[in-house]
């Protein structure tokens, strides 16, 4: 067969030149029975391919088909010269037989010879004999071959034909084309598929059977876009189609969807936002029948994998994903103990160096006295514990664990003096209660704090927002006593602090609270100008209650290290300050400063704080602290 058809190839192609010329001459009526005559000569009949191209009437008949193919194999035959190609005309007869050897091989070349017979000879008269041959075979050739025939065809013309025939190649080009124009329709549709309605998923297809050339791939042309129009297509049809979501949820399609990005998709966006993200999935399926409807059904649906769906999966994974938040409160110990990890875990990893495999020395001693002054302890502290050492293990193997432990004692007999409970003195109506110390060590925050303690206790507690320099100070404290339902009595900014206070004192009095706190501006840049706004405060206060203020609480900021000490010992002399607040011990390796300002103010330390929120501030525990920062559990 191969031969066979080599020869018709290389008369087509000879002919080809020569024909253009007769084709355009019109075309003569065919004699039948001449052809059946000239059946041999049907090898001849290859040139009418290239006639065929340029006359119209072929295109409507189904052997167009067929010289579309020719073509393609025409490359290899062009040596042999058939000049005459008028015999072979007849061999119209022959085509109609050619429909049984198509059908068996899948190469087009059985086709291309009975097209190509009545096509080349006929130079006038003969080739209007070409399409009348194809009528009788439409019906069943066109079913079978199309599908297969028409992606191979097309391609190969193309590419084959490479340098004499450079002729050849541009007229099979252009039949398949014609092809295609019949079609058309789907080019129409694209217009209705910017409209939202369903009908428009058919132009779409239309839209993609263009490339499918590719048809045997999947869903090339179809983009993002494309698919989210198909999906607001699929929402009003979604109930007709079969295809189930759990098809969609391919990925697959999205593949092929990236690579053609159309623009004409982009108008569909609105139809999109309509369907939700199940119904876009519908829509995809949708997609994918209509171009194989026409060839191939059943197989393709397989783009569903188109599923830009995807992206609406994953997002409904989030959510779900948000909801489960639950935060199991630790104890105040573990709170502690986990906000003094840091200075801890500094702590006895150095005594842990120092005492490794050594015996208890001076230079041993001198060692640790070291480490617990770094610590910020202070010398007293410090001294206190290398002496109990000494008195106990000196020129002994002595473990790091025994060195803590020692510690934690002495800590806590220097803490214990200090560790007190705030007493309030209810005789008086109400108990002031100031509260000072430097910007930023956490005096508002105590406040609050300490306010939700006591009205959680049953005691009303009024606030005054002495800080009269800073509106945020003033809304932070408003903020604390909606929360604890605590009046809060303020003043425009820049006001006379001490004019607030005695303002204050008089209402919560004549409102009975049994309770007033005081916040008060700690700017130490100035120390004279804040000296002396304290002293009057304190004045003042003393005007309606000579007790007043009843407790001075300073507020301690850990992280400020040796610092803390200098500031207790400032304000303890201008305000008068008869209590500590310990703030922000969680996070700092400087919690050892709470022992070294007891040590040497012996000033009650009355709170800790250990977080910013209402419940991180607890009463001071000698114990817990010193076993908390010695490691000891
Ligand atoms: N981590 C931690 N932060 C705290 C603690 N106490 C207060 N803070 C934070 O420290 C910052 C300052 O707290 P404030 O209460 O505004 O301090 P202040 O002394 O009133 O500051 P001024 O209003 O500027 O005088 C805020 O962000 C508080 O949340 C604590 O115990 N631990």
């Amino acid at each position: 067969m191969a031969g066979f058809f080599k020869k018709i190839f290389s008369f087509g192609k000879k002919e080809v030149v020569e024909e253009r010329v007769d084709e355009t001459a019109p075309l003569p009526p065919i004699k039948w029975e001449a052809l059946d005559a000239l059946k041999p000569a049907a090898e001849q009949v290859v040139p009418e391919f290239l006639k065929r191209d340029e006359p119209q009437p072929e295109a409507e008949t189904t052997p167009t088909v067929e010289p579309e193919v020719i073509p393609a194999p025409e490359p290899a035959p062009v040596e042999e010269p058939v000049p005459e190609p008028a015999p072979s005309i007849p061999a119209e007869p022959e085509i109609q037989p050619e429909p049984a050897p198509v059908e068996e091989p899948q190469p087009v070349e059985p086709e291309v010879p009975a097209p190509e017979v009545p096509a080349k000879e006929p130079t006038p008269e003969e080739v209007p004999a070409a399409p009348a041959a194809p009528e009788p075979v439409p019906a069943p050739e066109p079913e079978e071959i199309p599908g297969p025939e028409r992606p191979e065809v097309v391609p190969q013309p193309e590419k084959q034909p490479e340098p004499a025939p450079v002729e050849v190649p541009a007229p099979p080009v252009e039949a398949p084309p014609a092809r295609p124009e019949p079609e058309i329709p789907p080019a129409e549709i694209r217009a209705p598929i910017r409209q939202p309605p369903p009908v428009e998923t058919q132009p779409v297809l239309a839209e993609i059977a263009p490339e499918p050339q590719a048809a045997p791939t999947p869903h090339p042309p179809l983009d993002g876009e494309g698919r989210r129009e198909a999906a607001g297509w699929g929402d009003s049809t979604g109930a007709s189609h079969p295809h189930p979501r759990a098809a969609l949820g391919t990925s697959p399609i999205e593949g092929e969807i990236k690579p053609a990005p159309e623009a004409p998709p982009v108008d569909i966006p609105a139809p999109i936002r309509q369907p939700s993200p199940v119904e876009s999935q519908p829509v995809i399926a949708e997609i994918a029948p209509e171009p194989q409807a026409i060839p191939q059904p059943a197989p393709k649906p397989v783009p569903a994998p188109g599923k830009v769906t995807v992206t609406k999966k994953v997002e409904q994974k989030a959510e779900p994903q948000k909801a489960p938040e639950p935060a199991p409160r630790r104890s105040w110990f573990q709170r502690m103990k986990d906000g003094l990890a840091r200075s801890s875990k500094e702590l006895t990893g150095n005594i842990a160096g120092v005492f490794t495999k050594r015996k208890l020395d001076e230079e041993t001693l001198q060692d640790l006295e070291d480490v617990l002054i770094r610590a910020d302890l202070g010398m007293e502290t410090a001294l206190r514990v290398t002496d109990a050492l000494a008195a106990s293990r000196y020129g002994k193997d002595v473990s790091d664990t025994e060195v803590r432990a020692i510690m934690a004692a002495e800590v806590e007999k220097v803490l214990t003096h200090v560790a007190m409970p705030l007493e309030l003195d209810l005789s008086h109506k109400p108990h002031v209660i100031l509260v000072v110390g430097v910007n930023g060590t956490g005096k508002t925050t105590t406040i609050g704090k300490l306010a939700a303690k006591l009205t959680d206790g049953g005691l009303s507690v009024m606030l005054a927002a002495g800080d009269t320099f800073r509106a945020a100070a003033i809304e932070q404290l408003k903020i604390w006593g909606e929360r604890t339902k605590s009046p809060v009595i303020a003043s425009k900014i820049g006001a006379d602090a001490a004019g607030l206070a005695y303002d204050a004192f008089e209402k919560a009095r004549e409102a009975g609270s049994d309770v007033l706190i005081i916040d008060t501006a700690g700017r130490l840049q100035n120390k004279t100008e804040l000296m002396a706004e304290l002293e009057k405060i304190v004045r003042v206060l003393g005007k309606l209650d000579p007790e007043a203020p009843h407790t001075v609480l300073q507020t301690v900021d850990a992280t400020t290290g040796q610092n803390a000490l200098n500031q207790v010992e400032i304000f303890r002399n201008v305000a008068g300050v008869n209590g500590l607040v310990m703030t922000k011990l969680d996070g700092t390796a400087r919690g050892g400063i709470l022992v070294a300002i007891a040590a040497k103010h012996k000033l009650p330390v009355y709170f800790i704080g250990v977080g910013e929120q209402v419940d991180d501030l607890e009463p001071f525990s000698a114990s817990e602290f010193a076993r908390a920062i010695a490691g000891v559990a």
